[in-house]
């Protein structure tokens, strides 16, 4: 549901919520509803539905960001298939020149995207300003709920002009010049790389690959630091293909003497910051340190928690691959650079290892690229592509991402319906079949709450299975507690209701949870109460339903005891 009101009466004053209240920005702090003083969310919802007497005024604009309670479209998801029919498998899009107008964005929100993403590898700021500020207006006036990510573009070495702006074909046999010296117009069988010191260290005999495999070249010639190349292995340059150099059927290691982050990445991610995105996706991360350096480095910019995904792109990275995701907020397998680095026949195995490792190390995992590339181009996948998404769903990644499908693809709705309908089928088929594949549990937590929340979490998550209950409410400040039941991948959704934006645009990429905004007090059994109420109002839960209760609020003050429990309750 949408805030879609800028003007309230205040003590029989119009308020412009826009403008402010005496020159001072506001926000609804509390609502006298029926003589009841309600919370701030809790009562912003009062006005919307039945008008209010008065509003008490706070500072801060933060209360009327976001929206109370489900998001459109879950809302009308649940209501066309129920508690079990909702889609676990989060969906990323990335955004690009076939999807950026305002209507697309709403049509892709609609069809189910959960998070956007925008690759600062393309476009102009003012491009991905205005794509930002178009998702915000969805989610604020029209009650979307969909998260912001932002992909740096990392250190890697690329064509920067090959002498056109489509793909040009390079010929076994022709000879090509590589270079970094920018040229003019269009001299032909002649490719300009982005990094100063590409060649250094090659030597003659030495192969060029480039994107994985589109077409090899041998070196036949040094001249300085520019090579000369004979095509060996025919096929096609992208704009902007990636390049890797082998020496002996072996990757030569080029791209760690490159920084993680560049200098345009640390300008992008000042950018992100600025622009208050969710995630931002860290590309070609080699090992923890990196990800725990931006993370600081983002504490001390902004109040707001933005997650940092690290991207699984590099040999090196699989080397170090626990220390990474535990270092980081989430994982994104970047398959297509990884199939640049590792040969293609271990990109399933691997994949299937880094899901397995986020689950138990609780952290979302994303898998991206090529999921129906040939949507890319035409209105149908492969079935062979439909395999591959079904297989990622199977393996339980929290989401699935398009690429291309979307970004420059005229089928980008369609790829993502096909996302949608292919995860829900294979979500639906190992509940019926009992195919879950369970977790070896791993410890995580090291105090004592830590610890009683971990287990609470598991035992919610059985319980819910084994008595078939309708749906699990989970009340979370952060999103531990809801990322916890769902690294369980239990039957019945999650709802996760949070008092805290970031939280629940975090949450947005996590399986199996629908995260709600509420008013959360200290007194659970309220809490309780009001999340029912919410959904009831709404006719989505009904008399008999069971629900399954889970909580772990910390309460403000430490006089109050730690609430951590767990209950179940049928609908009266
Ligand atoms: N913001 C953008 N502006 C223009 N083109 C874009 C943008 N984002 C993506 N694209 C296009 O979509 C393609 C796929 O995007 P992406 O998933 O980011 O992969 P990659 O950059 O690795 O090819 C890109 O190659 C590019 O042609
Ligand atoms: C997602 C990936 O990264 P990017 O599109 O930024 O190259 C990838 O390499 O698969
Ligand atoms: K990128
Ligand atoms: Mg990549």
């Amino acid at each position: 549901m949408a805030l879609n009101f800028n003007r309230v009466m205040v003590k029989d004053q119009v308020v412009d919520l826009k403008k402010g209240f005496l020159g001072n920005p506001i926000s609804i702090h509390g609502v006298c509803f029926n003589g009841k003083k309600t919370g701030s969310r809790i009562g912003v919802q009062a006005v919307m539905q039945v008008g209010v007497e008065s509003l008490e005024i706070s500072k801060g604009l933060e209360n009327l960001k976001g929206v109370l309670g489900f998001d459109v479209v879950t809302e009308v998801e649940l209501r066309e298939k129920g508690f079990l029919g909702l889609r676990k498998t989060k969906l990323v899009c990335t955004v690009g020149p076939a999807c950026s107008s305002l209507d697309d964005l709403e049509k892709l929100a609609l069809g189910g995207m959960n998070v956007a993403r925008l690759n600062m590898c393309h476009n102009t700021r003012e491009w991905h300003t205005d794509v930002i500020r178009k998702i915000k207006k969805l989610n604020e006036e029209k009650g979307y709920c969909v998260s912001l990510m932002i992909d740096t573009e990392g250190s890697q070495i690329h064509v920067v002009d090959h002498g056109s702006p489509s793909s040009v074909k390079a010929e076994e046999g022709s000879i090509w010049y590589f270079t970094t010296e920018k040229f003019e117009g269009s001299r032909p069988f002649t490719v300009q790389a982005n990094y100063e010191g590409f060649s250094e260290g090659i030597k003659l005999g030495d192969e060029i690959v480039i994107d994985g495999g589109m077409a090899t070249f041998e070196v036949i010639e040094m001249v300085g630091n520019d090579l000369r190349c004979k095509c060996t292995d025919p096929g096609l340059f992208l704009p902007r293909a990636k390049l890797s150099f082998w020496r002996e059927g072996k990757l030569i290691g080029k791209n760690y003497e490159l920084p993680t982050l560049s200098t345009k990445d640390w300008s992008d991610i000042e950018f992100g910051i600025s622009e208050g995105v969710d995630f931002i996706a860290m590309s070609f991360v080699n090992d923890a340190d990196a990800v725990t350096h931006l993370k600081n480095y983002i504490s001390t910019k902004t109040p707001k928690s933005i997650k940092v995904l690290a991207k699984i792109e590099s040999l090196e990275s699989l080397h170090k691959l626990e220390e990474i995701v535990e270092a980081s907020d989430g994982i994104m397998i970047a398959r297509g650079d990884l199939g640049v680095e590792i040969p293609l026949e271990q990109i399933p195995t691997v994949q299937e290892k880094i899901t397995y490792i986020c689950r138990q190390l609780n952290k979302p995992v994303v898998v991206a690229s090529q999921l129906l590339e040939s949507m890319t181009e035409y209105p149908t996948p492969t079935r062979a592509e439909v395999a591959d998404v079904s297989e990622a769903v199977r393996q339980y990644a929290d989401a699935l991402m398009l690429s291309g499908e979307s970004a420059i693809g005229p089928f980008g709705q369609k790829a993502l319906s096909v996302l949608r309908m292919t995860s829900s089928r294979m979500e639906l088929w190992s509940r019926e079949e009992n195919k879950q594949n369970f977790l070896f549990q791993k410890n995580l937590g090291a105090s004592l709450p830590d610890q009683i929340a971990e287990e609470i979490c598991n035992s919610a998550a059985g319980m819910a299975n084994n008595l078939g209950l309708d749906a699990i409410f989970v009340f979370t400040r952060h999103g531990q507690m809801a990322s916890l039941i769902s690294r369980n991948r239990p039957n019945p959704p999650i709802f996760a209701f949070t008092d805290d934006c970031s939280t629940r645009m975090a949450l947005n990429l996590q399986w199996g949870v629908t995260p709600l905004l509420i008013d959360l007090s200290d007194d659970m059994e309220a809490n309780t109460n009001e999340a029912i109420d919410l959904i009831k109002t709404k006719g989505l839960i009904k008399e008999g339903d069971t629900i399954l209760v889970v909580s772990d609020i910390i309460p403000t003050s430490t006089t109050q005891t730690v609430y951590q429990s767990i209950q179940v309750k049928t609908i009266a």
